[in-house]
C-alpha cells in the first residue's frame, strides 16, 4: 500500500529565490543596483560639522505622520525639509505648498533654508553627481540639466532630511513620491554616521513567473553619497532596516560649541538626500483629485519595462491626510498634454535669486 502521495501539480513553475547580497563597494553597488556609492564625499571637516550642524537642528524636526486605513501611523524617525536660497525656489511662495505635502498634507512651519554647512556640502555633492552623471546615458523624460557656462546636469533645490537615533529607528520600503521631482528623478543620499541601506527591486507582473527579486544590503559608512540613478524610483524600492546593532560614528573633531572636549561617539545617522523640483511639475500643475486635494505621482511599478516607457499616475492622496478616507481618482500621467518636458524654463538658469 502506498503512503506517499505524489505533490498537487502546480501551475507555478517555481523561481529560485536567491539570499540577500551584501554590496560591500561601490563596484558591486553599481553591479547590481541603479545607485552608485561614493566614498568620502566631503572633506572630513565638513562632514563632521555637517553632522553637528544638523544633529542640533534636528531636535525640532518632527516623526511624519499619516492615515494608513483607519489609523494613524508614525515613521519611526525623525525628518525634516529644506529650501535652497539660490535656484529660484524660495522666491515662489507655492513651493512652499510642496514641502506642506512633503509631510503628508501635516500642515508644517515653512521649511528651513539650506544652513551654510549644507550649502558648502551640496556644493561638492552637485560635483560628483555631475561627473557620474556625464558617464551615464540620459532617459527622455529626465530632465535635461542647465544649458549655461557651467554645463549643470543636475543641480539640487530641495533637500529632506532624517535623523535616526539607536539602531531601531527606520523607514520601510518605499519609492520617493514624484510629485515634484518628475519621471526618472536623480537623487544624490548623504549619509552621516552608519547604517544600511537596503534596496529591492519590484519585478514587473509579466516577469514574476520567471524571476525573483533579490534584497541587496549596502552598508553606507559616515560621508558617503548614494546616488538613485534615473530608473531607481522606478523600479527598486528602498528602506533603513532596523538594525541588530550598530557601529557607533567616531566624530573625528570636538563639536564647535565645546572645541576642548573630547568628541563624544554618537548612535544617530542624519540622511540629507539633495533633490531637483523641475519647474514642469510645480505645484500649481499638480492635479486635484475629487476631494479637492492635489494629487501625488507614482510610478506604475508593476509594468515597467525599458527606462523610455514606463508609465506614472496621478493618484488620490487624501487618504493619507483626511482620516484617512480618500477618493478613487487616478489619471495617467500625460507629459505632453500636460504640457511638461524640459523646454520649461529653469528658474536656476534664468534671474533667480541669489542668496
Ligand atoms: O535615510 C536614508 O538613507 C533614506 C531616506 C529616504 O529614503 C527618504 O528620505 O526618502
Ligand atoms: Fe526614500
Amino acid at each position: 500500500m502506498s503512503v506517499l502521495r505524489p505533490p498537487p501539480p502546480s501551475s507555478k513553475p517555481s523561481v529560485p529565490r536567491l539570499p540577500p547580497l551584501t554590496l560591500s563597494n561601490p563596484s558591486m553597488v553599481a553591479q547590481h543596483t541603479p545607485c552608485t556609492l561614493h566614498l568620502s564625499a566631503l572633506p572630513p571637516e565638513l562632514a563632521c560639522e555637517l553632522f553637528y550642524t544638523m544633529m542640533d537642528l534636528s531636535r525640532s524636526w518632527k516623526r511624519n505622520k499619516w492615515w494608513l486605513f483607519d489609523r494613524i501611523v508614525e515613521s519611526p524617525h525623525r525628518t525634516s525639509f529644506f529650501v535652497r536660497r539660490t535656484n529660484g525656489v524660495d522666491n515662489n511662495e507655492s513651493w512652499q505648498e510642496a514641502a506642506k505635502y512633503w509631510y503628508n498634507g501635516r500642515p508644517t512651519e515653512p521649511p528651513e533654508f539650506f544652513p551654510p554647512a549644507m550649502e558648502k556640502a551640496c556644493k561638492y555633492v552637485e560635483n560628483i553627481v555631475n561627473d557620474e552623471m556625464r558617464q551615464r546615458e540620459r532617459l527622455p523624460l529626465e530632465w535635461t540639466g542647465r544649458h549655461g557656462a557651467d554645463r549643470q546636469l543636475w543641480h539640487a533645490n530641495v533637500a529632506a532630511a532624517n535623523c535616526y537615533e539607536g539602531a531601531q529607528e527606520s523607514v520601510g520600503y518605499h519609492s520617493d513620491q514624484l510629485t515634484y521631482l518628475g519621471p526618472y528623478p536623480t537623487i544624490a543620499s548623504l549619509s552621516l554616521g552608519n547604517r544600511i541601506f537596503r534596496l529591492r527591486e519590484v519585478i514587473p507582473s509579466d516577469e514574476v513567473s520567471r524571476r525573483c527579486a533579490r534584497t541587496f544590503n549596502i552598508p553606507l559608512p559616515h560621508n558617503s553619497l548614494t546616488m538613485m540613478h534615473a530608473t531607481c524610483q522606478e523600479s527598486f524600492k528602498h528602506s533603513i532596516p532596523p538594525q541588530p546593532t550598530l557601529d557607533l560614528y567616531r566624530p573625528l573633531f570636538p563639536h564647535p560649541a565645546s572645541p576642548t572636549s573630547l568628541p563624544q561617539p554618537s548612535n544617530c545617522r542624519i540622511n540629507i538626500t539633495f533633490r531637483f523640483y523641475r519647474p514642469d511639475f510645480h505645484p500649481k500643475s499638480t492635479p486635484r483629485c475629487k476631494c479637492g486635494v492635489p494629487t501625488i505621482l507614482r510610478p506604475d511599478m508593476k509594468n515597467h519595462h525599458d527606462g523610455k516607457t514606463d508609465r506614472y499616475w496621478w493618484v488620490c492622496y487624501a487618504g493619507a491626510q483626511n482620516d484617512g478616507k480618500g477618493c478613487d481618482f487616478w489619471r495617467v500621467m500625460d507629459m505632453q498634454a500636460e504640457g511638461r518636458g524640459s523646454a520649461f524654463a529653469d528658474p536656476g538658469q534664468v534671474g533667480c535669486k541669489d542668496g
